[in-house]
């Protein structure tokens, strides 16, 4: 039950997909996905051995309850194609494209999604989640995802947008890409996802950080260790207020649009259109979330 066609996911725990030591721990953890990774967590000497370890792991996917993701090499390079190839298997659900810069990149893929799914017998449609992680894709992100219907949500990354051209990553330069990326989701009724934040150690930096994210709409985080899951789970949960403020909103605007009446008051703040659709969406995606849980 969801207005977009985004999944439910606050929080994405990255596995490096030459750790299958770590595989259990992630498969059990609390994250509502697992992403593995063969990309920037891989060293190139590891990548095929990486791509046949995540490989496996899909083939032997048990649980339901998880999102569950790959992130492969970029199109263009050459571990592109073969990464595609082996991990379309029936444990996808979304393969997570790196550094797209072009709406053509994403049709391109979904031509070889047609391909693969046809021929390993997957019967559901894997999504595209699309990583918005340098300066021409953040230019063109809302041709992006207004793409392909495949793309189910945007990706920030800003290892590789901010790191290249020494741009900290303070509130004031964090804000507008994170904003940029969220409207430029919007235009296709789909979600934006907040990058992940290095600092493992620091737990308090890490929930701010999660905070902000979540303040300019994003709807999740990736998480690059299990010690930050329960706090991306924990932030991007609607707070108990905010959903009793939501029920009292439907509520109300139940009654009054069936008395021809769009704007009314709600303790003292007045609630029309806008609100009344964000107070739904904010049950459904404390519902959501309930589901992972
Ligand atoms: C960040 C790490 C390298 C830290 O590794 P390590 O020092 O080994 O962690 P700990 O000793 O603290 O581990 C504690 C226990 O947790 C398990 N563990 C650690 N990490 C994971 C994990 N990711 N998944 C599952 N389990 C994990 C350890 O085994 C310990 O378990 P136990 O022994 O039972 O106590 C490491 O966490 C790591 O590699 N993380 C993922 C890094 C990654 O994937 N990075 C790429 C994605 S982020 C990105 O690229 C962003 C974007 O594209 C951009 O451009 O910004
Ligand atoms: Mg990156």
């Amino acid at each position: 039950m969801s207005a977009t066609r985004s999944p439910s996911m606050r929080s994405k725990l990255f596995v490096p997909g030459s750790r299958p030591e770590l595989f259990d721990k992630a498969w059990q953890s609390a994250a509502d996905a697992i992403s593995f990774d063969l990309e920037d967590a891989v060293a190139e000497d590891r990548k095929i051995e990486a791509r046949d370890y995540v490989a496996r792991a899909l083939e032997r996917r048990t649980t339901s309850g998880k999102v569950v993701i790959v992130r492969i090499n970029p199109w263009g390079e050459p571990f592109f194609a073969d990464d595609l190839e082996a991990v379309v298997r029936p444990g996808l659900d979304i393969v997570n494209l790196p550094k797209v810069e072009s709406a053509e990149t994403i049709l391109e893929t979904a031509r070889l999604l047609d391909r693969l799914e046809r021929e390993n017998g997957i019967g559901r449609r894997v999504g595209i989640l699309a990583n918005i992680e340098t300066a021409r894709g953040l230019r063109v992100a809302a041709e992006i995802s207004l793409s392909h219907e495949r793309v189910i949500g945007l990706q920030l990354g800003f290892g590789d947008l901010f790191e290249p051209l020494g741009v900290e990553r303070s509130p004031l330069a964090l804000a507008p890409v994170r904003l940029a990326v969220r409207l430029a989701a919007a235009e296709a009724g789909i979600d934006a996802f907040d990058g992940a934040f290095v600092g493992v150690a620091d737990g308090e930096a890490f929930r701010m950080d999660a905070e902000a994210g979540r303040a300019l709409g994003l709807a999740g985080k990736s998480c690059i260790h299990p010690s930050q899951i329960d706090i991306v789970n924990a932030v991007f949960f609607p707070r108990a207020a905010e959903i009793e403020n939501a029920r009292r909103i439907v509520a109300k605007a139940e009654e009054m649009l069936a008395r021809g009446v769009g704007a009314f008051m709600v303790d003292g703040v007045m609630a029309d259109g806008p609100f009344i659709d964000r107070a739904r969406t904010v049950l459904r995606i404390a519902e959501g979330a309930a589901h992972h849980a």
